[in-house]
């Protein structure tokens, strides 16, 4: 099997996807705690990664076509941000024109004070707290999806950041007094750890990270 090598020194993870015919090194990383532990992590970043986000994008539509055969009245949700150039080749396989964004921060283009945003907090392994955000084409992209919505992430954890992206998509919808559509389910490239079974719709994924490990700080 081929290898497509990290540019990242130090201990590697060598990451196989199902239908990828290379395997992927990716680097372990320990990200810190506030409390002095440190959690390590083999970490998938697919920020500027061409080749990985072409070929796991074509596999991750494959792997929606399976699931949602007709994408009329479908939209897309993916969040920001290590996922968006995956979700890019995967709306384009899929022959979406465009994807609902949930954002991590607030720009001035989105004109905060003339047009709509919503926006809630959110916990995500790597992050700890952020908060995602739909302004008003996501709100619209996602007001027009009455046959459902599918979520794409490039990996989930904890499912703290997918949970979020629920109740962003469910306060888009009480907003306006109506029911959320149906949620077809979670998609992305890699589960890590333990599966999310008590998120609301399927979680549907490509391959499996290493579940995190804790290090204690030393005493
Ligand atoms: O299941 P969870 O515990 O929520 O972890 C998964 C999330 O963490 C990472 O994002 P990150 O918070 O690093 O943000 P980024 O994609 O904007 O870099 C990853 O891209 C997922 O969105």
């Amino acid at each position: 099997m081929d290898i497509f090598t990290s540019r990242e020194s130090g201990d590697k993870h060598r990451f196989q996807v199902p239908g990828l015919s290379y395997d992927v090194e990716i680097p372990y990383v320990l990200l810190p705690r506030e409390n002095g532990d440190h959690i390590k992590i083999a970490s998938l970043n697919l920020v500027g990664q061409t080749r990985l986000n072409r070929d796991l994008g074509v596999l991750l539509a494959r792997l929606v076509q399976k699931h949602i055969p007709d994408t009329t009245g479908v939209a897309m949700l993916c969040v920001v941000e290590k996922a968006l150039q995956l979700a890019q080749v995967a709306a384009m396989e899929l022959g979406m024109d465009e994807t609902a964004i949930a954002y991590n921060r607030i720009k001035p283009h989105m004109e905060p004070g003339r047009r709509p945003i919503i926006q809630i907090g959110v916990d995500s392994i790597t992050s700890g707290d952020k908060f995602l955000a739909l302004y008003e084409r996501d709100i619209n992209i996602l007001r027009k999806a009455d046959k459902g919505i599918f979520i794409v992430d490039d990996v989930i954890s904890s499912g703290g950041t997918m949970f979020g992206a629920v109740d962003l998509v469910e306060a888009c919808f009480e907003e306006i007094g109506k029911p959320a559509p149906p949620l077809h389910g979670f998609f992305c490239v890699a589960t890590e750890g333990e599966p999310q079974l008590s998120l609301p719709a399927p979680v549907l994924s490509l391959a499996h990270l290493p579940a995190p490990e804790f290090l204690p700080k030393s005493k």
